[in-house]
């Protein structure tokens, strides 16, 4: 008699994200295509916030549950500010925008998907995470900004779904246009969407071995990654080519698909943490484009640990084939520090 082995494909997991972050990128292109002053708030923390961030967290948080009722849900966003009495307006105005996505969604069930993700959970155990709006600061730029969702599983992730509506389809045929999701699965691969979830090619990095031949990606905002360290470590590399600098988890995108072999996250601050839902979606898409993602010790990301990447300083991606000697130039940079 032959014994079968069950593997679990994550087939309704992966498509149900899939459909979460195309409601959610139809919702964040109208928005930042008519972008006012009233749409954007800032935070307890200064940092910004928009209606999209928070219409994206209602629309995925109650997509997510309507099929997998019993699963954690840790996003960025919270409807404290919401709830305010003061902030009747916008509260409103979150309402009628998700409405034109998702009509049957009321206040209260926006409100109460929007603090479901506020939640903790059993960060050992089986959870989502999700990054509404990746990169906000592009986003109200008009640049470039990604929907970032992710199944983790005993701390690592097992799918992962990038929408990232500016950013093109397919590189090598820019007349396709803009907008594109990036799925990825364990052990499965990861691949290209168009923005209404329709796939259209698999993906995998760049084969460069010569660090010099490589380029690299790096953050626009100067606040979040140490651009000057980022130019020592290319310089021991021997790359001349300036960094791809872009917004959001879209560099992980450009990695996995071969366009820049490198990304380079040192923060400027040294005891900085990343959240979970900043590198989650995107590290799965590189390894499964074949690429490596680790932190700059060369540790692997842990989100088992709760909302922030506790054990990890810095956030390195690569093709693979360049990763040691990546973290070989680290290394050297940090002792001439
Ligand atoms: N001080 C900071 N250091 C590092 N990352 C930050 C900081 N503030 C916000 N972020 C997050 O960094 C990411 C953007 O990085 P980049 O500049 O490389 O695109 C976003 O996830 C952003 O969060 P958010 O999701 O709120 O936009
Ligand atoms: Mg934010
Ligand atoms: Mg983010
Ligand atoms: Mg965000």
């Amino acid at each position: 008699m032959s014994t079968q082995r069950f593997t679990y494909t994550y087939a309704h997991e992966r498509q149900v994200a899939i459909e979460a972050v195309v409601k959610a990128c139809r919702l964040c292109r109208a928005i930042q295509s008519n972008l006012t002053a009233e749409h954007k708030i800032s935070k307890a923390d200064t940092s910004p916030v928009t209606v999209a961030d928070f219409g994206s967290q209602a629309l995925i948080v109650s997509h997510l549950l309507r099929a997998f009722l019993q699963d954690a849900i840790v996003g960025e966003e919270s409807a404290t500010l919401l709830r305010q009495p003061e902030q009747a307006s916008l509260k409103a105005h979150v309402v009628n925008l998700v409405n034109r996505i998702d009509p049957h969604l009321n206040e209260t069930e926006m409100l109460d998907a929007i603090d479901y993700g506020a939640q903790t959970c059993d960060f050992t155990q089986r959870y989502w995470t999700l990054d509404p709006i990746d990169g906000t600061k592009g986003f109200l730029r008009g640049d470039q900004y990604a929907v970032a969702l992710a199944l983790i599983e005993h701390g690592e992730p097992v799918v992962g779904v990038l929408g990232c509506p500016n950013l093109l389809l397919n590189p090598a045929q820019p007349e396709q246009g803009q907008g594109c999701l990036l799925t990825a699965v364990k052990g499965q691969g990861a691949a290209i969407y168009t923005l209404e979830g329709t796939r259209t090619h698999s993906i995998s990095v760049a084969p460069v071995s010569e660090p010099s031949q490589a380029r690299f990606c790096d953050s626009v905002e100067a606040a979040h990654a140490s651009h000057a360290e980022h130019a020592k470590i290319a310089e021991l590399l021997g790359i001349t080519t300036p960094s791809y600098r872009i917004d959001s988890q879209c560099k992980y995108a450009i990695v996995a698909r071969g366009e820049a072999s490198i990304y380079l996250r040192i923060s400027p601050t040294p005891n900085y943490r990343s959240w979970i839902w900043d590198h989650a979606a995107g590290t799965i898409v590189v390894q499964e484009a074949g690429g490596k993602v680790t932190d700059m010790d060369g540790y692997p990301l842990d989100f088992s640990l709760g909302r922030k990447l506790f054990k990890n300083s810095g956030v390195i991606a690569t093709n693979g084939l360049l990763h040691e000697i990546v973290l070989g130039a680290i290394r050297q940079m940090i002792k001439r520090r």
